[in-house]
């Protein structure tokens, strides 16, 4: 399908901006047998925003999101969800409005011989929607994943793309004003993730929230505001994704000695790390100071550059990966 189309439309700009957090997850340790999938995991959701939650292949995403959703039991801790209608923070299953409050896309299923209208529609009934609504959120739901002109063909014949498009339009239902999707990402084409990113920034917009997980953190980079990322049922790293990774600089010399004992006092206050017996890494914002103090002293440099914030680079760091992996 041509990008354009698809951008035109998106998520109905409905609501105004909620605040507070949507999600709060409170000390979740879940062991199956021997396993620890999570130790006392807790991060929390804030509403009007993208949250990725990444990890990488078994770090226990599906588990926590498992658990939010009433799905599995952890052995100890809490995964509370803002309930829809009260606005307080209650376990799945003690909420009075599931579908309004949370729409999910764990692992996608439609029966292939069944159109994606027909499917949404047994599924409106089976989220006892109401009989005089059900129609419009089926329709609303098709049009907000481009899926209108597909709706009448059986699942069957529908692209990776597709099928991953009715599973966002079974969650959008209830009009929920959370979104779970569990690796919406997985077997994408770039025209699906485009679709995806774009979709997910739109949905953000209209005051609604999603937490999205993924082992592959370029597919979400660039569209998540907050980030959680788990290691090994941990979570090591949960802020906003602007924090994340700031940007530095690294600075490589022969005389890595006498410029790091200069350092001190001509750049008071900034952090130098030695990072090899030629290099060292000071923080953004410094390097024509360096370059200036350099020059003035006689050092030679061999290398003298700045890099932007990474979330990237901190994902890898943080979670023991090497950047080829899970790509
Ligand atoms: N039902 C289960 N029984 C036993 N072990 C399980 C079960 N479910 C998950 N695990 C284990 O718990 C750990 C976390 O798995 P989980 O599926 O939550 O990770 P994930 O981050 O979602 O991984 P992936 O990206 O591969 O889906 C893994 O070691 C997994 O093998």
């Amino acid at each position: 399908m041509d990008d354009n189309a698809r951008q035109a439309s998106g998520p109905t700009p409905a609501r105004a901006a909620a605040s507070g957090d949507v999600v709060a997850v409170r000390d979740l340790t879940k062991r199956y047998g021997r396993v620890e999938a999570l130790r006392n995991v807790s991060f929390t959701v804030p509403a009007g925003a993208v949250t990725g939650f990444l990890g990488a292949n078994g770090s226990g995403k599906t588990t926590t999101l498992r658990i939010l959703l009433g799905l599995v039991t952890p052995t100890s801790g809490q995964a509370l969800l803002r309930d829809g209608l009260r606005r307080e923070l209650r376990s799945y299953r003690k909420l009075s409005d599931p579908a309004r409050t949370v729409g999910a896309v764990l692992e996608p299923t439609a029966h292939p011989a069944r159109s994606g209208r027909d499917h949404l529609r047994c599924l409106a009934v089976a989220l006892g929607l109401p009989r005089r609504a059900r129609s419009a959120a089926v329709e609303g739901a098709l049009e907000s994943v481009d899926l209108v002109s597909a709706a009448d063909r059986p699942v069957g014949g529908y692209s990776l793309g597709m099928r991953g498009r009715l599973a966002i339009a079974c969650a959008l239902l209830g009009d929920p004003e959370l979104l779970v999707l569990d690796e919406p990402a997985n077997g994408l084409d770039p025209d699906g993730i485009r679709w995806l990113r774009h979709f997910l920034r739109e949905w953000a917009a209209s005051g609604r929230c999603a937490l999205v997980s993924s082992h592959v953190l370029a597919e979400v980079a660039q569209t998540v505001d907050h980030v959680v990322i788990i290691d090994r049922g941990r979570v090591v790293l949960a802020a906003p994704a602007g924090e994340v990774g700031a940007g530095r600089v690294e600075v490589r010399t022969p005389e890595a000695d006498r410029l790091a004992g200069l350092l001190p006092s001509l750049l008071p206050g900034e952090r130098v790390v030695r990072t090899g017996p030629d290099s060292l890494r000071l923080p953004h914002g410094t390097a024509e100071r360096v370059g200036r103090l350099c020059a003035g002293h006689g050092i030679p440099l061999v290398e003298l550059h700045t890099t932007g914030p990474d979330l990237e680079r901190a994902f890898f760091e943080l979670t023991g990966q090497s950047t080829g992996e899970g790509r």
